[in-house]
């Protein structure tokens, strides 16, 4: 059974639509990641799922109901904002009680539930401070626990880790995806970052513009992104794109390639450098990340190219190479539509 449903959703603020006929199905217990750029309508569609914003068209499903007109209180659905939206002068107990309390939980039943929800998402110790009391990755924890508490068919989870420095993200993150997998929700997560998509989710649902691009598991993103945009925007530094007619041409057993504008992509660790038949480049720039190196080239033709290699083979700023990649590496894309072209 489908935990959520997104059936043709579209969406406006005042005349402006931000959402376009969105069709996501999330099953029971999945964990989908919705990824896109800044303003491509993420936080939209975790605010239609709760009731917060009307639809303009289509339908929400949530838990086999239709709730596209029910109230967000009637939805049974939980929220973590990337703030997290603690009362500051509540204590960590009454915070995560507090939606329970609301809803004529008897207060002993409500503090119990609290208890055993901070003990799930390890902030049992801190139950009579307040959040001013608590680190940023405290306070995370302590907005699981108040979104746990009442056991919604949905969580919603918007950026819930942005706040949190780099480590304590990386933590967080195995942290997140591990309480999935013991309490086995239904989980829309929503973030910018690839990194964090990659690794927490079942499925991915790249989102461009108000428009779903293309929904996989971040094995398919990865390796069959659907557009020229998903092969762009997952993958850091971004996938080289290349026109197939230019100076480039891959080695090994070619495709049949149909007769239209097509573009090469492939990935900066997909480059030989040192190829004795290449196409050659110049080195304009070397980053060293520990034992990666980073080398940012310019074919003849004036085309830039970014090439991973071993921090100890790089190439020196300024020298010609040779580089190459071999078909089996690439993917094609129409240039018309930007789509991908499996011949
Ligand atoms: N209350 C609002 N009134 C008018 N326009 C809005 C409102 N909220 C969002 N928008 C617009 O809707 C579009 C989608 O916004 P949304 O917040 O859903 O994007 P997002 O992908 O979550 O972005 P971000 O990653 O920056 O949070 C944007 O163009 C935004 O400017």
């Amino acid at each position: 059974m489908s935990g959520l449903v997104l059936d043709g959703v579209s969406a406006a603020y005042r005349d402006t639509t931000v959402l376009h006929e969105v069709r996501l199905t999330v099953s029971r217990g999945e964990l989908l990641v919705v990824l896109g750029p800044s303003g491509a309508g993420k936080s939209t569609v975790l605010r239609v799922v709760a009731g917060l914003e009307p639809v303009t068209a289509g339908r929400v499903h949530i838990a086999g109901r239709d709730v596209t007109e029910a109230r967000p209180g009637r939805r049974n659905v939980s929220m973590v904002f990337q703030s997290y939206a603690l009362f500051p002068h509540l204590t960590v107990v009454e915070n995560i009680a507090f939606g329970l309390e609301v809803r004529d939980t008897p207060r002993g039943e409500a503090r119990q539930r609290a208890r055993a929800a901070a003990e799930t998402v390890g902030c049992a110790g801190l139950l009579d401070r307040r959040p001013g009391q608590l680190s940023g990755g405290e306070r995370q924890r302590v907005a699981l626990a108040r979104a746990l508490v009442r056991e919604p068919d949905v969580f919603l989870l918007d950026e819930p880790l942005s706040n949190l420095d780099l480590a304590l993200r990386a933590e967080m993150r195995a942290e997140l995806r591990a309480l999935h997998d013991r309490i086995g929700a239904t989980m829309v997560h929503v973030t910018h970052d690839q990194t964090e998509a990659l690794v927490l989710a079942d499925r991915i649902a790249v989102l461009r513009d108000g428009r779903v691009e293309q929904v996989g598991t971040p094995d398919e993103i990865w390796r069959t992104p659907a557009s020229t945009f998903v092969a762009r925007f997952v993958g850091s530094p971004a996938m080289n794109l290349l026109p197939a007619d230019g100076p480039l041409r891959p080695g090994g057993e070619a495709p049949t390639l149909p007769d239209e504008p097509l573009e090469i992509g492939f990935r900066p660790e997909a480059v030989i450098l040192d190829a004795a038949e290449g196409t050659p480049a110049t080195v304009d720039r070397v980053e060293v990340i520990g034992e990666d190196a980073y080398a940012y080239l310019t074919l003849s033709a004036g085309q830039p190219v970014v090439a991973r290699v071993p921090a100890v083979r790089r190439p020196e700023r300024g020298a010609t190479v040779r580089l190459d990649v071999r078909w089996a590496d690439t993917h094609l894309f129409h240039v018309a539509s930007g789509r991908r072209c499996d011949p």
